[in-house]
């Protein structure tokens, strides 16, 4: 399933440097712009609470926590869609990816270069969009291109359903609006997929600001939370840079000390691994017992035997019923045994939409 979250922006506003706080493997990060070409991948485990208090409960061999996949992409510049700047291989990348973080340069700092000569994320984030648009205005003209030939030897209504799709997609794109702001049925959504737009892509902000502004952030933060306010986006505040070299101290203690100089009680970047979790639509349920508490990613939405599927493909060719346990009566009676006699675990068949932490065991036959 992997589903990834792509680091998207302009050159040199910090994406590797927010990439590398996120994970132990060191991206290339440079004071010049077009630092990073391959685009790095990152498997960042995604801190969870719930995980370590079963863990304190059941005392198992092992704890596995549930990852989640970044790739810090190559910065985008004015004319990617054209291709400037090794643009059709970096939009190629973001093709790639299930959502966009979009990194905004938040911080001022005149021996870090920016492209356009000045601070201005509001500009920058056009800059980005325009491109992304232009690119998706050209697949969507082919494809009605495509479209309108198949019509023409044909009668198949999923053509014509593809073709106006396409067609509605056009006029948003041209009017300078990014391809999520058309609202769609699920149907609808469906067959949007299959056209793979850039600009379709769920998406988030981080804005990279400097260390003073790490906690209430700046006039530049301000600005963006503005220009974006109609788009229902979640804006995170991260001091890149700064929380770099928190994530190079050794000492939990010490990384304590400096979080509470910066006024935050967790790393910004523990924050931004929640919310590309939730830009992908991913919930947690968990197992645990004596040998292992585990947390699993599923897809919100899934139902019992897919969910199942994800430890094993067995359990879902041969899923019975799922027994569920709540979190919460999880810690509150302290095993399973306990939330038997009490009555709370419940029995769910083929139907049951596995909740954000739930706690499942699986019955099956093979
Ligand atoms: N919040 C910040 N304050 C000050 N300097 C920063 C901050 N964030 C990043 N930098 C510095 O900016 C420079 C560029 O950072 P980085 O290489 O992460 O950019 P990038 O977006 O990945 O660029 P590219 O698109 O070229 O790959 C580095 O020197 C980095 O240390
Ligand atoms: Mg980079």
């Amino acid at each position: 399933m992997a589903l990834k979250c792509g680091i998207v922006g302009l050159p040199n506003v910090g994406k590797s440097t927010l990439f590398n706080c996120l994970s132990s493997a060191k991206a290339q990060s440079a004071n010049f712009p077009f630092c990073t070409i391959e685009p790095n991948v990152g498997i960042i485990t995604v801190p969870d609470d719930r995980l370590i208090k079963l863990a304190e409960i059941d005392n198992p061999k092992k704890v596995i926590p549930t990852t989640v996949e970044i790739v810090d992409i190559a910065g985008l510049v004015k004319g990617a869609s054209k291709g400037e700047g090794l643009g059709n291989q970096f939009l190629g990348n973001i093709r790639e990816t299930d959502a966009v973080i979009h990194v905004l340069r938040c911080f001022e700092n005149d021996n870090i270069t920016h492209v356009d000569g000045s601070i201005d994320p509001v500009r920058d984030k056009e800059v980005i969009d325009t491109e992304l648009q232009l690119k998706d205005l050209e697949t969507v003209e082919s494809r009605i291109e495509r479209l309108e030939k198949q019509a023409r030897h044909g009668n198949d209504p999923k053509v014509k359903k593809m073709y106006e799709l396409a067609v509605r997609y056009k006029r948003v794109l041209e009017e300078g609006k990014s391809a999520r702001t058309l609202q769609l049925y699920d149907e609808e959504a469906r067959v949007a997929k299959e056209l793979f737009l850039l600009t379709n892509k769920p998406v988030m902000y981080v804005c990279n600001v400097d260390e003073a502004s790490a906690k209430n952030g700046n006039k530049y933060v301000e600005a963006v939370r503005e220009a974006v306010k109609d788009e229902n986006a979640e804006i995170l505040v991260i001091a890149a840079a700064t929380e770099a070299d928190i994530a190079e101290l050794e000492e939990y203690d010490e990384k304590q000390m400096f979080l509470e100089e910066l006024g935050l009680d967790e790393p910004g970047v523990n924050k931004l691994v929640h919310a590309a979790y939730r830009l992908l639509q991913l919930q947690t349920y968990f197992t645990t017992g004596p040998d292992e508490s585990r947390a699993w990613t599923f897809k919100k939405g899934t139902k019992a035997p897919q969910a199942a599927g994800i430890i094993h493909t067995d359990f879902e060719k041969g899923f019975i019923r799922a027994e569920v346990i709540k979190y919460d009566n999880y810690v509150k009676y302290g095993s399973e045994h306990a939330c038997r006699e009490a009555g709370k675990i419940g029995v769910e068949g083929k139907e049951y939409i596995v909740q954000d932490g739930d706690i499942l065991h699986f019955r099956f036959n093979v």
